[in-house]
């Protein structure tokens, strides 16, 4: 085996955790997004995501991450719960 298919293999093992949380943290999403349409809440809580944003940008510090890069993959997964709790607010 290459150095190379070492590394990639070590990429697709963070990979396969990376997918399983991701679904693990849908779910979650999808139960707030029912919750959220029983009682008539907004998709969309800005504080949560300050919040939220000031972890994210301690925790990517705290593991030599650039913060950056950590923001805007949130940004783009928060973006998709909006999205999908909108489309439930308005079943
Ligand atoms: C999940 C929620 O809904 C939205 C999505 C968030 C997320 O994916 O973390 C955070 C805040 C909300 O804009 C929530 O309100 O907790």
């Amino acid at each position: 085996m290459t150095e190379l298919d070492k590394l990639r293999n070590d990429i697709d093992e963070i990979d396969q955790k990376i997918i399983a949380l991701l679904a693990k943290r849908f779910k979650y999403t999808e139960e707030v997004g029912i919750y959220k349409a029983k009682n008539q809440l907004k998709a969309q809580d800005t504080n949560r995501e300050n919040q939220q944003f000031q972890k994210i940008i301690q925790l990517s510090e705290q593991n030599g991450l650039n913060p950056e890069y950590a923001s805007e993959i949130y940004r783009r997964i928060i973006d998709i719960v909006i999205s999908r709790h909108q489309e439930l607010l308005t079943k």
